[in-house]
């Protein structure tokens, strides 16, 4: 694309020639090929502009910079904010692919991923060709991508969605992070939907206050023509405020628009009676816990404002398996008693999940978790907290200790814990060896935190660690 064509509609200034063939663009000097357009953008640990000269060397034909830089030869776009730039201009160089889909995105602190697999059966139930963006991975229809960040930065998103409309997508749920909100990482895109999960303790060390928290999370809603708001959420309100388009709120405890009645929650899944102003429908699911009702109650307002039948809804939701790492049940080959992989790694979701167990358990709930590091340190104690409460037995390990010092996490989980039903341990294998070792007749062993992962990332690296395999492995080892 020539330079002068990406930048016709871009709110910024162009020095050098603009005649020049744009081949590709890059956020990361290491990765520049020639050709390509090198965004400099200023971050937290440095700024991309000091790469600028070593991007030319390697072929950069032209530079999107904040601060204009002394290079000759080179052609440069210069904007206010660089984030923003890179969403505008690599929207245009992928020729606006969210324009051709319907976009829906979900918000909160827990239930992202959860809830957009639900969508993604719902709308595929209705004949659609699904896009998935999150957590565990990216998929187009049932083609799985590897994924690294939750929310993808602007130019690998709108790469993935030209790919996405080129291969027959028409519609996109995807998990919106409250980090891809600030770093303006889905900034320029007007999505059809926008769903509000929940509100709770996480990501203070990125956000600084709960206060910056929730007017990230609500810049979604101001991007949106429908937005679906958990009302029972104290902060629903606020998100309702937000939105710029339609609002229908869904609630589990009042009235709202959307509302779920006579819930059942069972072992295996949970069942409730979904009630409009003009309608109910019978829900059926095959996963369990309060918070998967109140995770198909975002999805059934959200599809439903964005047109589709109550009968995808049902069928929809009836079809969505386990989620992977999210309340998953692994085989104990016959043992007495059940371990359950789920990914709570914030306070409200430690909670959910343990209360959620203990409403169905028969033995003793133990619960081996840790905190992840280099990330919110005033959520440890709290985690400690609800799990000495409401496990019989916790194990304190290792999450992600990534550059902080794994018995350093854990002191701090430790300082939240005033009675004695916990055990430190610090290496995650030697952790659930201890409670497979330990079982006992009706125990659940909740492995809290790492849900999906396969790996523990340490210093920088990422070691492989798939609980499922490491619970095959132990048990075998342990002859149970
Ligand atoms: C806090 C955060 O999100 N940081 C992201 C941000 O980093 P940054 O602004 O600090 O970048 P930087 O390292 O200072 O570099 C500045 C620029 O120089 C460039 N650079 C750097 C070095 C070099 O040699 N050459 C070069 O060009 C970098 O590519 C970058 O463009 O921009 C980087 C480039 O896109 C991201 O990789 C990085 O994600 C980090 C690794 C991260 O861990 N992010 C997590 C917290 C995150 O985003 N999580 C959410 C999920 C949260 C949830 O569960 O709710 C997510 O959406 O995944
Ligand atoms: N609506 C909910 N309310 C509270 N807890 C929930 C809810 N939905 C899921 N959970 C719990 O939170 C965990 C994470 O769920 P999920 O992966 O769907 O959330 P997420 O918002 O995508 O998380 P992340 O920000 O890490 O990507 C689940 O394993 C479950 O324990
Ligand atoms: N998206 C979350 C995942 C946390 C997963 C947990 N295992 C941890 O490492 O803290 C984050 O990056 O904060
Ligand atoms: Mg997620």
């Amino acid at each position: 694309m020539k330079l002068r064509e990406l930048v016709r509609d871009i709110p910024c200034r162009v020095t050098g020639n603009t005649d020049i063939e744009i081949r590709g663009m890059q956020y990361d000097s290491r990765k520049v090929q020639p050709g390509d357009l090198f965004f400099c953008i200023k971050g937290f640990a440095t700024d991309g502009h000091q790469y600028a000269k070593k991007a030319v060397e390697q072929g950069a034909v032209c530079l999107m910079v904040s601060e204009p830089q002394e290079i000759e030869g080179v052609s440069q776009i210069i904007v206010e904010d660089g984030r923003e730039g890179m969403a505008l201009l690599s929207a245009a160089f992928y020729g606006h692919p969210a324009r051709q889909l319907r976009m829906v995105g979900v918000t909160g602190t827990n239930g992202k991923t959860s809830t957009t697999y639900m969508l993604k059966s719902i709308f595929e139930q209705e004949g659609s060709k699904v896009g998935l963006l999150g957590t565990i991975q990216n998929m187009i229809g049932d083609r799985v991508l590897h994924t690294e960040r939750t929310t993808p930065e602007s130019m690998d998103l709108h790469k993935l969605l030209r790919e996405m409309a080129d291969d027959g997508v028409d519609t996109v749920v995807m998990e919106v992070s409250s980090h891809s909100l600030v770093l303006k990482r889905v900034f320029g895109i007007a999505f059809a939907g926008a769903v509000f999960t929940n509100l709770t303790q996480d990501h203070l060390d990125f956000h600084g206050n709960f206060e910056n928290y929730q007017a990230a999370k609500a810049l979604l809603f101001a991007a949106s023509q429908n937005s679906a708001i958990n009302i029972d959420d104290p902060h629903g309100d606020f998100m309702r405020k937000a939105a710029a388009g339609k609002v229908n709120t869904y609630s589990a405890k009042g009235e709202a628009d959307v509302m779920a009645r006579d819930i059942q929650l069972g072992t295996d899944g949970c069942r409730f009676i979904m009630k409009t102003s003009g309608a109910t429908l019978p829900i059926l699911m095959n996963i369990p816990g309060m918070f998967s009702v109140y995770n198909a109650l975002s999805a059934i307002t959200i599809s439903f404002m964005l047109g589709v039948d109550m009968m995808h809804i049902k069928l929809g939701l009836l079809a969505v398996k386990n989620v992977p790492g999210r309340f998953q049940q692994l085989d104990t080959h016959g043992g007495d008693y059940s371990v359950i992989l789920d990914y709570c790694h914030t306070p409200d979701s430690l909670e959910s999940t343990l209360k959620t167990v203990r409403g169905f358990a028969r033995g003793r709930i133990v619960c081996v978790f840790g905190c992840g590091g280099n990330r919110d340190n005033l959520k440890r104690p709290i985690m400690g907290e609800i799990a000495e409460r409401l496990a019989d037995l916790a194990i304190v390990t290792s999450d992600n200790p990534r550059f902080e010092e794994p018995m350093e996490i854990i002191g701090q989980i430790l300082a939240g814990m005033k009675k004695d039903n916990h055990v430190v341990i610090e290496n995650r294998r030697d952790a659930i060896r201890y409670a497979l070792e330990h079982a006992q007749k009706d125990d659940v062993i909740v492995l809290a935190g790492k849900g999906h992962e396969d790996y523990q990332e340490i210093r920088g690296v990422k070691h492989p660690f798939d609980e499922k395999v490491i619970v095959e492995e132990l048990l075998a080892e342990l002859g149970r």
